[in-house]
């Protein structure tokens, strides 16, 4: 039976006084099951207070982002050494924001996804089709393609143990979230690409979300889904009412 992991991505959200009061209100309010994880992950400014007070808790540190090279000269980056260092035990990586703004593609994210694994932080891989991807049918295609190469030439211990995220680009912080059978559907193909890719054993294993536009509202229906292990939530992870409720469901 694979743990529930729901995650937060607060994107480019808040300052340092809230994040330092979400922290104090959910750390010591998350529910004591080993079966399900709670991750915030935070911009850079707020890593290290998050990661002080989070010791001793059940929540965990990611951050949204990061380098593919350990250091060198890269104005303005973050680099896996750096995370490490402070503590933090998650990043995401790919998110179609940073594919669609910031110009990563499925190459950068297979380096970062190394990088990641050098540097012992587990990457919530994101992968996701646009509207335009899904009318012409192109869903299953795309997402196998960012799957591959996103992941390619990583052990299967390594596979076994990331995140995957899926997200429809469409769904994202527009309010459409994908039917949780719709979304299932691609969940379990993301499980078939990993299993031709490694083996039943490690698809069993592999942590596959869904990200877009879930609340509270709409987890429980997600999470009943059988290829479907958690979310990654922007808009509704910003408020610790509204994530300690996201995370609750996963005990359910
Ligand atoms: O990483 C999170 C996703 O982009 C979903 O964001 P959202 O929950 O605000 O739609």
């Amino acid at each position: 039976m694979r743990n529930k992991v729901i995650a937060g991505n607060w994107k480019m959200n808040k300052v340092l006084a809230e994040a330092d009061q979400f922290a104090d209100s959910v750390s010591g309010n998350l529910p004591d099951d080993d079966n399900v994880e709670a991750i915030v992950c935070a911009p850079f400014p707020f890593l290290p207070t998050l990661v002080e007070k989070a010791k001793g808790s059940n929540l965990k540190i990611g951050a949204q982002n990061m380098h593919f090279e350990e250091s060198g000269a890269y104005t303005g980056e973050v680099s896996p050494v750096m995370l490490q260092d402070l503590g933090v035990t998650h990043v995401v990586i790919g998110h179609s924001e940073r594919r669609e703004q910031f110009a990563e593609t499925d190459e950068t994210v297979n380096k970062k996804v190394h990088a990641a694994f050098n540097h012992e932080l587990t990457p919530i891989v994101c992968v996701g089709e646009t509207l335009e991807q899904r009318e012409a049918n192109e869903t299953m295609s795309h997402i196998e393609n960012q799957v591959r190469t996103g992941l390619k030439q990583l052990t299967d211990e390594q596979i076994g143990s990331l995140i995957i995220a899926y997200e429809p680009i469409w769904a994202i912080g527009t309010g459409k979230t994908a039917s949780s059978s719709d979304a299932d559907q691609v969940c379990s193909l993301i499980r078939s690409v990993v299993k031709d890719m490694t083996s039943e054993n490690v698809a069993e294993q592999v942590i596959i979300q869904y990200g877009g536009s879930v609340k509270p509202a709409s987890i429980d229906e997600l999470l009943e889904q059988p290829d479907i292990d958690g979310a990654l939530v922007g808009g509704a992870s910003l408020e610790p009412e509204s994530f300690l409720k996201l995370v609750e469901a996963g005990t359910k």
